[in-house]
């Protein structure tokens, strides 16, 4: 029954109601009344699905842990890609069982998957863009913070360097990192920079990187020496978060301030950037740079489109208009290829089948990794031809 909202601070749907299948649309709740009514409950292959044929656009696939847990102790048998997999039409995984018995998970199966996808594709995009650079995840605060670790760990599995938000750290169990917003420098205000960096210095744990915002009040390039001169040796790199309204030709601002930093013997004093940065802004900044920090891009990646869709009823291959009838299978060869075949049929004899048992008759046969999740994405995306 529904919960006594007063007693919730924030309209957040309950871990309890997804694990439940409460998270689900209301005509799930009527298409179980209706079957129950009429004594029916097939047994049927249910495939979880973006583009029935190759479309040449390759995803990341992610969320296939939260998708395991929350299928994990229902009479079914699951078999799915694992985390970090690049795929190109047909199914990510697949469900076999009786209609009732997974009904009412679909919402949260696919809000799951879609979304977790979304943002790993995202953030690929990004890894792919600047390999050798140190790419990090801040756009949590573009998003619901309950989805804060969704975000983050797409992130990850896309093979990004690290995160800044410490709630999603805690749940993923990796250390969130930063540099220094310019609250801290108004907190100072104007023609207080250097307190801001040296009060940072002294008061920051000695394992944080003494990273120096300098873009607040005045140009970058004046900014950035004052901060090297301040903390010396002390200063690791120094962050351009240039406001739009002032950047005009970012990469000749960063080229700038690398010189004035060298002819000044600042050559270890690293330049970081952020702020609306995606794919194509880092190809052009990559060589000039250390690294990024890279928010919208992630966190705002649309959702994949899944659908789940019955494609065998009782034995019978079936399907809705537009969709493949039948149960398939998803091989990757040795050339990067991607092919879909019906699961009964041999599939390319070289070809590597990605829908693995993820679960049988309920239990959960898989354990879930982000490292292991990011060098599977770093291999793929070395083998397919994007
Ligand atoms: O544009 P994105 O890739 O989504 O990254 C998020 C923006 C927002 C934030 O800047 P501010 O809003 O100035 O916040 P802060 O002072 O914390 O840097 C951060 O420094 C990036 O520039
Ligand atoms: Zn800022």
């Amino acid at each position: 029954m529904p919960r006594d909202a007063a007693d919730a601070p924030f309209d957040i749907v309950p871990a309890e109601a997804i694990a439940e299948g409460r998270a689900t649309d209301a005509y799930f709740d009527r298409t179980v009344t209706t079957l129950e009514h009429a004594g029916k409950n097939p047994r049927v292959v249910a495939e979880v699905t973006a583009d029935q044929f190759p479309t040449g656009e390759f995803e990341l696939l992610a969320g296939v842990k939260d998708a395991a847990h929350l299928l994990a102790g229902l009479p079914i048998d699951v078999d799915a890609m694992r985390e970090g997999r690049l795929f190109d039409g047909g199914p990510v995984m697949r469900i076999e069982g009786d209609y009732l018995d997974f009904a009412r998970y679909e919402t949260s199966l696919l809000g799951f998957l879609s979304h977790a996808t979304g943002c790993a594709t995202g953030a690929l995009d990004v890894r792919r863009a600047a390999p050798e650079s140190q790419v990090l995840s801040f756009g949590a605060r573009h998003v619901h913070p309950s989805i804060a670790a969704m975000v983050e760990r797409a992130a990850l599995v896309a093979g990004l360097d690290g995160i800044s938000h410490v709630a999603a750290g805690d749940v993923l169990g990796v250390e969130a990192g930063g540099t220094m917003p310019h609250a801290l420098l108004i907190a100072f205000g104007n023609g207080h920079q250097e307190e801001a960096w040296t009060a940072f210095d002294e008061a920051v744990d000695a394992d944080v990187p003494r990273v120096a915002l300098c873009d607040t009040y005045s140009d970058e390039k004046d900014e950035t020496l004052r901060a090297a001169a301040t903390l010396g040796d002390a200063l690791d790199s120094v962050r351009l978060d240039t406001t739009s309204s002032r950047r005009g030709d970012f990469r000749r601002i960063v080229e700038e301030v690398r010189w004035e930093l060298d002819l000044r013997g600042f050559e270890d004093v690293g330049i970081f950037v952020s702020g609306g940065l995606g794919p194509d802004e880092l190809r052009e900044l990559r060589d000039v740079v250390e690294g990024f920090g890279v928010g919208g891009h992630v966190s705002n990646a649309d959702p994949v489109d899944f659908s789940l869709d019955i494609v065998e009823r009782d034995g019978e291959p079936c399907a809705k208009r537009g969709k493949l009838s039948g149960t398939k299978q998803v091989y990757r060869t040795p050339d990067g290829g991607h092919h879909v075949g019906l699961a009964d049929r041999s599939g390319p004899s070289d070809g590597e089948a990605l829908l693995e048992p993820l679960i049988r008759d309920g239990e959960l046969v898989r354990e879930f990794d982000i490292e292991a999740a990011a060098t599977r994405a770093a291999e793929d995306a070395a083998a397919v031809d994007f």
